[in-house]
């Protein structure tokens, strides 16, 4: 989980709370600050503003999912801006796999006219390279994009923690 808190900025145009960025996890529930804007989405090639809604979550689908699903679903590019006049807060919980998870498609998504996108790889992999880089670098699962060399879900046992 994160508390994201983005004081105000006299200058919001000169900076980002958060640059753009996709999440690297399986999928994100993001509570926002009500009545304070910030969160915007990339959609179609602009960025559209996601307005809180009151006692609503904002779901995004991450990195993770995309693999899994592979590329089927698609995980948003999104970054927070700042307000020259308030303060906000945001909480956002990430779903992720566990670090040994191997990372693969099931069979039935990988098929002759719709390939593996992407080589499998643990979530302890993919997340060490996800912060090696620069978080508006390019999407971090074209790193990933080539031949496939396990099968079957998330696959490996995972050990509990405390
Ligand atoms: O503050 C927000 O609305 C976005 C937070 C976010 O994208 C994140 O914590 O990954
Ligand atoms: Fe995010």
């Amino acid at each position: 989980m994160a508390i994201n808190y983005y004081p105000r900025c006299p200058e919001p145009e000169l900076t980002y709370g958060l640059p753009a960025h996709t999440d690297p996890n399986a999928l994100t529930i993001l509570l926002q600050q009500p009545n304070v804007a910030g969160l915007q989405v990339l959609k179609d090639g602009k960025w559209i503003a996601v307005e809180p809604r009151p006692n609503a979550f904002v779901i995004n689908i991450g990195d993770q999912l995309q693999a899994l699903s592979n590329a089927r679903y698609k995980s948003v590019w999104h970054r927070a801006v700042v307000n020259s006049d308030t303060e906000r807060m945001s909480v956002a919980s990430f779903l992720c796999p566990c670090n040994t998870a191997i990372i693969s498609p099931p069979e039935k998504l990988v098929t002759e006219g719709s390939p593996a996108v992407y080589r499998s790889y643990t979530y302890d992999e993919y997340y060490k390279k996800f912060w090696s880089r620069n978080l508006d670098d390019e999407h971090c699962l074209e790193l990933f994009k080539g031949e496939k060399s396990h099968s079957g879900g998330v696959s490996a046992p995972c050990k509990s923690s405390t």
